[in-house]
């Protein structure tokens, strides 16, 4: 039998997802483990490591050499952090599926609390999301560029290079490490797609059809529509936006900020509606209609 070949990058996170995902493939199809052969892909995201990913390209980076791999067939599916997909994706490809969704939060590690970093703290990170909400709140702070894979950036802080660090409690958990404490979504809203997992194949392929059997829908209609908003605001990765949507029975709501780099000034909103709504599109237009310049210039929309 040909084994079903799935992509992915070779960080351990990365690995570490591409095995959830084989793993909720064999249980949904009733295959064994070697079913599914792993295909690690280096990404230029891993090979350069000194820049800001904004500087150097953007979330590209980490799906060019996969989405390569789809469209040559050298794989039959391809995982990511829904986080680092750009949002507007080729039409050949298809997101088929969304694992459940993990703990949304970020993780500040090297202290408390953001109010219990010392004056002047110099906290590392490459996210303009979490350098503009961590000035908002602290303006005193420090930003320093950090790049790397988790266990790098816990060495900076273990070592006292940097006083603190930001990181997803979702890669956090997935690599089983309980460092740092969580920030509460009303204190740092996330990520628009933080802590989601998603799956692509080629459109229309017959990998689509497996690929769906473990798509967890919840999941995919927040994702999409946290997507869906940052398409109508024309984001890319330099953007400080963060989104976050949720769903109870029928009702989603979806939540969002824009925050000027400098954390000074910023507009934030939320709306309520059902999955069919297009609620990303609806609150998007409502916050650039109301986004002081400095804010609505870091936006292409
Ligand atoms: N940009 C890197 C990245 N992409 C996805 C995650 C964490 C896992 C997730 O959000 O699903 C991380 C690390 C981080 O932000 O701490």
């Amino acid at each position: 039998m040909t084994r079903f070949r799935l992509g992915t990058r070779g960080s351990p996170l990365a690995l570490t997802q591409a095995g959830m995902v084989r793993d909720a493939l064999c249980a949904a199809h009733g295959w064994s483990d070697d079913a599914v052969e792993i295909v690690v892909i280096r990404t230029t995201g891993d090979r350069v490591q000194d820049r800001a990913l904004a500087e150097i390209g953007g979330k590209a980076l980490w799906t060019k050499e996969l989405d390569r791999a789809l469209h040559d067939s050298d794989i039959d599916c391809a995982v990511h952090s829904m986080k680092d997909v750009e949002t507007i994706r080729p039409a050949t490809l298809k997101i088929a599926a969304m694992l459940p969704r993990a703990d949304v939060r970020d993780r500040l590690i090297g202290a408390e609390t953001l109010a219990d970093l010392r004056p002047g703290a110099v906290v590392g990170t490459s996210s303009p999301r979490r350098r503009a909400q961590m000035l908002r709140l602290r303006p005193d702070l420090e930003i320093v560029l950090i790049r790397g894979n988790v266990d790098t950036r816990l060495g900076r802080v273990a070592s006292g290079e940097m006083d603190a660090t930001l990181l997803a409690a979702a890669g956090l958990d997935r690599l089983g490490r309980d460092d740092g404490h969580a920030i509460p979504t009303d204190v740092m809203l996330p990520a628009p797609a933080q802590g989601a997992v998603g799956v692509e194949v080629l459109a229309g392929s017959a990998a689509g059809e497996i690929v769906a059997a473990i798509d967890h829908h919840d999941t995919s209609a927040c994702v999409l529509t946290e997507r869906a908003l940052l398409a109508r605001l024309g984001a890319d990765c330099h953007s400080p936006v963060a989104a976050l949507a949720s769903l109870a029975g029928e009702t989603l709501t979806l939540r969002a900020e824009l925050i000027a780099e400098d954390g000074a000034c910023d507009v934030a909103g939320s709306i309520e509606g059902t999955v069919d709504d297009d609620l990303g599109t609806a609150l998007a237009e409502d916050l650039l209609a109301r986004a002081p310049a400095s804010v609505r210039r870091l936006f292409s929309a």
